[in-house]
Parts: structure tokens; sequence; C-alpha cells
């Protein structure tokens, strides 16, 4: 006798290794299920090497279970291979996401805008610019031709808002698996809180909810990849469990004794997985166990499992037999009979979600107790079906009663298993099915009675619903949760990716223009720089030559008018005069004083204003012009004082005083202060008098002569100094002041004080060029920064959002027939 159910549980691996994993002695055993798959109906198409499109055919007919069987664990596994590959590419997406939202852009979420419209760090979705943006990416492309996922993620991102709806129930709606919980407090005050968020809060959540996204990928995969199912066997004490699960596998396995014996949850499992050793492993943390770390299980003898079982202790949580039992896509969960103790961690188990069919125990003689009432409504909430065995059949009279009343039970406790019944209770008797050396012995001995073809056919219908409800539990257990996955997250990928798509490329086109007004900005900077720096040149050299013009004519104008200055100094006699000429002397060094004073106001007036040019022509530049005080620019001019000498008081140039005095004084007067001023003014006289003859007296009369005009030139020399000094001292001054050049280094110095004040004008114009030019280049190279950010953002998500929706296309050319299943029975 072969074990039906698992031969043909084994087919799908059997499909992929081709090597026999029954076994030895009991391959040739005749079974519907032990042939190997030859021809599978599937055909991949090469549309694409990764994702090869399989085209199933429909199962051959109804009436052929085998060949539906084979063609389903063939779909099964192609369709696994195929998930996987979109798992891991789902994952790398998600771990481009991550990477992407935490180095380069902070991936934002699509907004009603209806509560955020005035808060600008975030987009909203009314954003009309963001909506073109993102319109004009598909315009180009024909709604007909638009591919359905693209379509999809269309119709998600413009869903109209609705007026009362918050943003995260905006989120909610446009999003699967990466929506955010947003809600705070209690349901009063369960306000949206995203306002309170920025843009790397927001990135915040979702690479958290990326992280978990990953995770629940990695779980996926290895759901996926593990094509074993399932299956928990849990039942009342002494219902006769370990017999069943020993006859499932034609095995003597688990120990079996009419008293309580299972104390642990026993799970076999095929050697193939264990490399072909048969083990039997211990384990006592079932969370960190993994069969290639020997340090997290004991190994124990597969001839002491039964003391292991029977008198497990709490040193134990777990038992995995890993054998030679015909089972390669099944693991056996053998668990202890259900009690108060046992029932929750019982419980526990079924709630798992890679358990894919829960098989319930019942002894026929005893019925269900309260225990098994509350695990089977519990588990049928969790499993909507059960698969329930009815064991210990044989020891029951009346077996209609029995049924009737068990179906009753089943009824009250899962309905829906009740519908079904005929597939999913079994009225069966665990020990007519004879195991391996049961069986070789009898084989010689006792050939089978007919009750025990019943039984045993009874069994086999058993095993042939079970493989069936198994096969298409796995599907849909292992499957379709990753399709569902897939399907959302591909959806959030979608919408994420052409959200932000829709925002990069709108920056990218504004950091472009900014760009290039930033361009042309700074272009005319440097222009202007050049030109302003020429206007400012010449505004300072005009400006400076005009001092120095200014300052020599005023000074010279000045000094040639001391004379006038002087006028209104009264000559008071003999007795003051020194005072006279110091304060003649004064006033006319006053006098050019008032010059060099006039022309420092001049030239402070005319810096003012080539100041003011200069920072008017540069006014659009921003930033502060520097402040210039002119106050105290000029030190006032000093002219070094010049002394008065007796010199000053007499003026013997004939030519002057002739010219000057000549209607006050005769010619003798003349004659006598030319001689005397010559110093020979006897000898002059001498001459006169030859030449006259008027003295040509003698004597006494002579000296008397000379007397007389001694004393008048004298009286006249004294007369004359009021008028002498001022010409004298004017002359003096001008000589002293021609000898120091004094008008050139006045306004040497002048011109230069205001070339000075200017140049602080035109060195902070510089200094303000250099800035602006510095900031242009700096806010170049932002732009380009964030232009190229947001190009590569485009770029990106443009690429992941094409890729998404081939995968897309790719999973919806799997097809949901694992879960369509024609039978309600296996939705
Ligand atoms: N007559 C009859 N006896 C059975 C049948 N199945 C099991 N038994 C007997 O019932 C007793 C208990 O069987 P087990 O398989 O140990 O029961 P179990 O549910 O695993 O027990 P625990 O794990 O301890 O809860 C054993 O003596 C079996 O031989 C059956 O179909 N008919």
């Amino acid at each position: 006798m072969s074990s039906q159910f698992f031969n043909s549980a084994s087919s799908s691996k059997n499909s992929q290794t081709s090597s026999s994993i029954l076994p030895e002695g009991r391959n040739s055993q005749p079974s519907i299920f032990t042939n190997r798959i030859t021809n599978a109906n599937v055909q991949i198409s090469p549309l694409s090497e990764k994702y090869p499109t399989i085209i199933t055919s429909p199962v051959t007919s109804p009436s052929t279970p085998k060949s539906s069987l084979l063609s389903n664990n063939q779909v099964f596994a192609h369709k696994s291979k195929k998930l996987l590959g979109l798992l891991t590419d789902t994952k790398s997406i998600l771990e481009r996401f991550r990477e992407i939202n935490k180095e380069k852009w902070n991936i934002q979420y699509p907004f009603l805008g209806q509560t955020l419209s005035n808060h600008r760090q975030f987009t909203s979705y009314d954003d009309n610019d963001l909506q073109s943006s993102m319109t004009s990416n598909w315009s180009a492309k024909n709604p007909h031709v638009m591919s359905e996922f693209r379509q999809q993620i269309q119709a998600k991102l413009y869903t109209p808002p609705q007026q009362d709806m918050s943003s995260s129930q905006e989120i909610n709606t446009k999003l699967n698996v990466f929506r955010l919980n947003l809600k705070q407090g209690d349901s009063s005050s369960a306000e949206n809180v995203m306002e309170q968020l920025d843009k790397s809060a927001v990135s915040k959540l979702l690479d958290c909810r990326l992280v978990q996204g990953i995770k629940r990928i990695e779980n996926l995969e290895s759901r996926v990849a593990d094509t074993s199912s399932k299956v928990l066997v849990a039942g009342d004490v002494n219902a006769g469990k370990s017999t069943f699960v020993n006859a499932l596998l034609r095995r003597n396995v688990m120990p079996v004794d009419q008293q309580p014996c299972t104390t642990l949850f026993c799970e076999v499992l095929d050697v193939q997985e264990n490399s072909g050793i048969e083990e039997v492993h211990a384990i006592k943390n079932i969370e960190s166990y993994n069969r290639e770390d020997p340090s997290t299980y004991t190994k124990i003898e597969l001839s002491n499992l039964f003391d292991t079982v029977n008198n497990g202790t709490d040193e134990y949580a777990q038992i995995k037999s890993l054998l030679h039992n015909g089972v390669v896509d099944i693991a056996l969960i053998d668990c202890p009979g259900l009690n108060r103790d046992t029932l929750k961690t019982t419980a526990l188990f079924a709630r798992q979600e890679e358990i894919d069919v829960i098989i319930f125990v019942v002894s026929a003689e005893n019925h269900f107790t309260l225990s098994a009432k509350e695990f089977l409504s519990n588990a049928s909430n969790e499993k909507a079906y059960l698969f329930i065995v009815v064991n210990r059949f044989d020891n029951i009279r009346d077996k209609e009663k029995c049924k009737r009343l068990v179906l009753d039970q089943i009824k009250e406790v899962s309905p829906r298993t009740y519908e079904h019944a005929e597939d999913l209770v079994h009225f069966v008797t665990s020990t007519t099915i004879p195991i391996e050396r049961q069986e070789l012995n009898d084989k010689s001995n006792v050939s089978a009675t007919s009750i025990d073809k019943q039984r045993i056919d009874d069994f086999n219908r058993l095993e042939e619903s079970l493989r069936n409800f198994v096969l298409k539990k796995r599907s849909k257990s292992k499957l379709s949760p990753a399709r569902h996955y897939i399907d959302n997250i591909l959806n959030d990928i979608g919408v994420l990716s052409e959200f932000n798509r829709g925002i990069a490329s709108r920056e990218a086109e504004k950091s472009f223009s900014e760009l290039e007004s930033g361009r042309e900005a700074f272009e005319r900077l440097c222009n202007d720089e050049k030109y302003i720096t020429l206007e400012a040149n010449k505004c300072v050299d005009d400006t400076c030559d005009s001092i120095m013009l200014f300052t020599k004519k005023r000074l010279e104008d000045a000094i040639s008018n001391i004379d006038l200055s002087a006028t209104n100094i009264e000559y008071r006699g003999l007795i003051y005069v020194w005072a006279y000429a110091s304060d003649v002397r004064d006033a006319m060094l006053e006098e050019i004083s008032k010059g060099v004073y006039s022309s420092e106001q001049k030239a402070k007036e005319e810096t003012a204003n080539c100041i003011n040019r200069i920072q008017s022509i540069a006014e659009n530049l921003g930033g502060e012009p520097c402040k210039i005080d002119l106050e105290k620019m000029y030190r006032h001019g000093i002219i070094n004082t010049i002394p008065i000498a007796l010199s000053d008081f007499f003026d013997f140039d004939i030519t002057q005083n002739f010219n000057d005095r000549f209607s006050f004084v005769g010619l003798s007067s003349c004659t006598i202060i030319y001689a005397f001023s010559k110093v020979n003014a006897l000898s002059s006289l001498w001459k006169i008098y030859n030449f006259t003859g008027i003295f040509n007296i003698r004597g006494k009369t002579m000296l008397s002569l000379v007397g007389i005009a001694g004393i008048g030139v004298c009286t006249y020399l004294l007369y004359d100094m009021g008028r002498v000094i001022p010409r004298k001292v004017a002359k003096k001054i001008k000589h002293e002041l021609v000898q120091s050049q004094y008008i050139d280094h006045e306004a040497n110095r002048i011109t230069r004080q205001s070339r000075k004040k200017i140049r602080l004008a035109t060195e902070d114009l510089r200094t303000r060029f250099r800035l602006a030019v510095e900031e242009q280049k700096q806010k170049r190279i932002t732009m380009e920064h964030s232009f190229r950010k947001s190009e590569n953002a485009v770029n990106f998500f443009e690429d992941v959002f094409n890729k998404a929706e081939k995968m897309s296309e790719v999973l919806n050319s799997l097809g949901n027939n694992w879960e369509d299943s024609d039978d309600e029975l296996y939705k």
C-alpha cells in the first residue's frame, strides 16, 4: 500500500528535482501520483528573460484528477518562481526608494491639499502646476494604449477631492501598504497631524514603512520559496492524531499510546530539507531554530522519539523529525491533545499564517469536547474551512447515527466546513492503514478483509480530498499573499513614483529656468562690473581734476588779492607800527586761509557727489553701501607764520614809490629818496647839486639844506609807513608762498584727501561686486545641484514607474486562478 496523499503531494518537487523522494523499496508501489510529470501543461514564452510568460492550459479534464493535479503543481512551481522574481525586484525597488529617500530626495506623499493649501512645504495635489506636469508626461500617450497599471495610477492620483476628507484619509485612499497612520490621541482628537510634519519627518515615517515592507517581502519570499505546506494536526486527547499521522506517513513516526502521550508539537519534514540525512531535532527555542546551526537544537535518536515526546518536559518547545517519509510538500505538525493547558498554544499555532490546513482529529466515540469546540470555532474564523477526521470509526456500531451526530456538531462550530462536509469531513479508522513494516509482514500472512478494504478506501478518499485541499490551499496561502502584496505595493510604488516624478519634474523645470535667468544675470553682473568700474574710475578722476583746478584757482585769487584784505586795518602812527604790520600780515594770511577753507568745502561737496554717484550706479547690486564719513576729512590748512621784519616798514623801491606817490611828493624828494634808497645818497645829492647848480652855495647854507632834505626824507618815510607795510608784507607773503609752492601743495593735499575718501567708495564697490559675483556663483552651484537632483529624481521615478508597470503586467499575466478556484471551498 502506498501513500496516495503524500506521493501526490511530492509531485511538484519531483517536477523540479526529478529525483526519487520516496524511501527505498517504495517507489515501485503503485500510486496514481508516483508517476513523474512528463507533459507539463506550461509553456514559457520568451517575452522577457526575467519574466517568462506562463500560458496556463486549462486543466485537461475534471474527470482526470491526475492531469489536473500535475498541471496545478507545475503551474504552482512556475508561479512561485515568477513571484519570487517579482518579490526580489520589489524589494530592490524599496531598497532604492530607501536610499534615495535618505540621501537624495525626500519622497513626498500625495495630498488632497484641501487642508494643506497654505502649507507650502508640502506639495498638494490640487497644485495646478504639478497636475499639468504630471499630465504632460502622459498626455503624449494615447489613453487607449495606456497600460492598465498607468490608468490605475492616474485614476488614483486624480481622485476628485471630497470636501470633508482629511489628508491622511486621502493618502489612505491612494496608498495601500505605505499608508501613514497619522491619527493621534483618542477618536475625539484624532486630528490629522500631517500639517505638523515637515518633509523630512514624512520621509522618516516612510522609511519605517519601507523597512517594514522589505521585511514583509523577505517573509513572503521564504514563504513562496518554501514549497511545503504546513498541516497542523490537532484534536482531543487520545483521538488518534499520532495514529492518523503515522497512517498518512505509512510509517511509525509518532508515538502512539492509549494513555495521553503527545506532549510536544512534532513536525515531520522530509529529509530532502536536511540534505537527505534522517534526524530528529529537539528544539528549545523555535524562534532561533536554524537547521544549519546545531547549537539551536538537540539531536535525538529516532528510537528515543517516543520517550522524548511521551515524557516531554518544558525543556523542548518543539520536535522536528527530518525523515524519509515520502512527504515533500507537506510538513505535518502533530499537536498534543487539547486540554486546558494546551488549548492556548495549539490555537496560537493554528493562527500562524504559514499553517495552510488544520486537520482536526476527533474520536468517533467521544465526539467534540468543550476544548475542541472552542478550538474549532476560533480556528474556523481563522481559516474558514477545516479538515475534520472522525477517527476510531471502527468502534462505532451505528455508523449513520454517529455521522449525523458528528455533522450536527460540526454545523454548530464551523458551518462552512459543514457545507462541504463531503470533502472535508471523513470517518476513518487510522489503525486499519498498514504501515511499512506491518505491511511487509502482513503481505505474506493475511490478505485484507472486505471490511478493511472498505476502511482503506475511506482513508484513500480522505487522502484524495486532503491532497486537493492542501494543494489548493497551498496556492492560496503561499502565492496569494505574495501576489496581493506585490499588487498593492506596486500600486503604491506607482503612486509615489508618479507623484514624486511630477514634483521633481516641476522642480527641475523651475531650477532650469532659474539657472537660465541666473546665467544671464551672472553675465550681466560681470559686464556691469567692468563698466561700472570704468565709470567709477572716470568719476574719481574727473572729481579729483575738478577739485585740483578749483583749489588752485581759488588760492591764486586769494593770494593775488591779499592786499585788499588789509585795507580795513587802520594805521595808528609810529608807536603802533609793529602791531599794525602784524595785523596786516594776519589779515592777509587769514584771507588765504579762507581760500583754503572754501576749497576744502568745495572738495568735500564734490567728493560727496562723486561717492553718491559711485554708490548709485551700483544700487542694484544688493547689499548696503558702506558709510563714508566726510566730516573730519580735512584738517585746516595751516600757513606758517611769516615774521615781520624792519625792512617791511620801508620801501626804497623808487619805481614803486614814484608810481604810487608821484602826485604827492616832488621831484626832489624823489631824488633824495632815490638817493637814500640806493644807500649812496650823499653822492647822489652831490650829483644833483652839480647838475642843477641850485645848491651852488657854500658853507652853512649848504649843510642846512642837506639837513632839511634829510628831515624831509625821514618825515616822509615815517609818514609813508602806513602804505608801505601792507605792500611790503603782501609782497613778502606772496614771495614766501611762491617759494614754498604753497598752492600746489594745498591743491595736492585737498585732492589727495578727496581721492582717499572716494577710494573707500570704489573699494566698497569692488567688494560688493566680488560678493555679488560670489553669491551668483554660489547660487548657480546650488541651482545646478538642485537641477541635477531634480533631474536625477525624475529619471529615477520614471525608471521605477516603468519597472513597476512592467512588473504589474507580469503579475497580471500570472492570473488569479489560484484564488479563483471554481470551488468556493478553496477560496
Ligand atoms: N480502534 C481504534 N483505535 C485507534 C484508532 N486510532 C487510534 N487508536 C488508538 O487510540 C489510542 C491513542 O492513539 P494516539 O494516536 O496515541 O492518540 P493521540 O490523539 O495521538 O493521543 P495524544 O497525542 O496523547 O493526545 C492508541 O491506543 C491507538 O491505537 C482507530 O482508528 N481505531
